[in-house]
């Protein structure tokens, strides 16, 4: 049976417990073509989307010739997120029918920030979508650290939970390392265990899991038909969850790598230099027009919320790239929102049916 459980765990003990249970958008000059995508590199990635797109991503129409004018196309997440969901519905159904079983996936989430209280629905909605049981874990903020520990192990011990997510940023005074670190290797499906990191970084080793959002990436890329091996990509930011790994990533696919970080010297000097620019900083508007090569993919992981009255909630989400300017400059480009996001989650439905698939032995 699908649905959600939520386990609400207090400092007494637990106490409520409750069982219910494409794309390229507008085009460019730069000819691409769109690929069936190739499945990434090495990794223990399941095939189901990249075998069976269906999706007719392309042709690009012909190029613009007003420079003035938008030339990027627009690589649209949110679609192309949408049919690896459902290529994802179909798997789940098909185990469902086989053997019995359906995925299992447990959040974990400490105290009250309104995004990540946001974050953690949207994950469960999307896992209700496509028939992946979810199971959540709301503990307070003033939880020890002991007590998320013991959920982690609660979830570890238990056989229809095949995934775990404790969402971050956990509260300040818990030792994040401490708590990431005991979630099983084979459960960790957001890939932040140093483990899975550890054999993302080297070479001839798989990670059991790769992290979503680095993953979502090259995917994106990927289904857009950009070339990886041998080009110049530069990631700025380089955070445990999405800038190390996804440099990381590019390098697995034969891309020269560069990190900008917040000591880079000239950091608009070596993003020119980039035919890939992933920029994963947190902060809006700080990669402009002139810090991109004409003709430069441009993968935009920032989603930062700033003021807009107009706007329903007083505020709307932008990412770290100028998105006016660069798509003037760029040959492709993804949204905020609308990008990235929605592929972060793809991701995680599908690294936890990778993980269900290889607890039941299931192909
Ligand atoms: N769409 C999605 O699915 C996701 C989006 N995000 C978004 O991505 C953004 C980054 O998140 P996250 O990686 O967790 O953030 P972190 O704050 O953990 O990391 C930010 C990185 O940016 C670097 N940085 C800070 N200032 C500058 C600067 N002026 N120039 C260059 N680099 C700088 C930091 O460098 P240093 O290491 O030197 O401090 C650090 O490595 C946020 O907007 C977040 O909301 C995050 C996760 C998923
Ligand atoms: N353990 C853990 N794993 C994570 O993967 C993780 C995390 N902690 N902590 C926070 C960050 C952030 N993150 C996002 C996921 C989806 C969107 C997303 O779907 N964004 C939509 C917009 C969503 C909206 O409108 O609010 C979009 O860009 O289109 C954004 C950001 C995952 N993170």
């Amino acid at each position: 049976m699908q649905g959600v459980a939520m386990v609400v765990w207090r400092k007494m003990g637990k106490k409520g417990f409750s069982s219910t249970s494409r794309a390229l958008k507008s085009f460019n000059g730069y000819g691409y073509q769109i690929n069936k995508s190739p499945p990434l590199l090495a990794l223990d990635i399941p095939d189901i989307w990249t075998l069976h797109s269906t999706t007719n991503h392309g042709p690009p129409p012909p190029p613009a010739n007003n420079s003035n004018e938008q030339t990027a196309a627009i690589i649209d997440g949110k679609s192309i997120a949408e049919e690896i969901r459902s290529g994802i519905t179909g798997e789940v159904s098909r185990m469902k029918d086989a053997i019995g079983k359906v995925p299992g996936l447990a959040v974990i989430l400490v105290g009250q920030r309104r995004d990540s209280q946001t974050y953690v629905r949207n994950k469960i909605k999307a896992c209700e979508e496509v028939g992946i049981t979810s199971l959540m874990a709301k503990l307070p903020e003033d939880s020890t650290e002991d007590e998320v520990l013991n959920v982690v192990s609660c979830f570890n011990e238990n056989p229809s939970v095949n995934g775990i997510l404790v969402q971050l940023p956990l509260p300040q005074h818990m030792d994040e390392e401490k708590i990431l670190n005991v979630v099983r290797l084979e459960k960790d499906v957001d890939g932040f265990h140093p483990l899975n990191m550890g054999n993302l970084a080297m070479r001839g080793r798989e990670p059991l899991f790769v992290p979503c959002t680095p993953k979502g990436c090259i995917e994106l890329l990927l289904r857009s038909g950009v070339e990886i091996t041998g080009k110049k990509a530069v990631v700025i930011g380089r955070s445990n969850i999405v800038g190390l790994p996804t440099s990381l990533l590019l390098q697995r696919h034969h891309a020269t790598v560069s990190i900008v970080h917040a000591f880079t010297k000239n950091p608009e000097q070596i993003t020119r230099e980039a035919d890939i620019v992933v920029s994963a900083v947190g902060l809006p508007n700080i990669v402009r027009g002139n810090w991109l090569k004409p003709g430069a993919v441009v993968i935009d992981v920032g989603t930062n919320p700033v003021e807009d009255p107009s706007s329903e909630h007083g505020y709307r989400l932008t990412g770290d790239v100028c998105y006016n300017e660069a798509v003037r400059v760029a040959s492709a480009i993804t949204p905020v929102p609308g990008g990235v996001g929605p592929m972060t989650i793809a991701m995680l439905l599908s690294n936890t049916l990778d993980s269900a698939k290889r607890a039941y032995r299931f192909t």
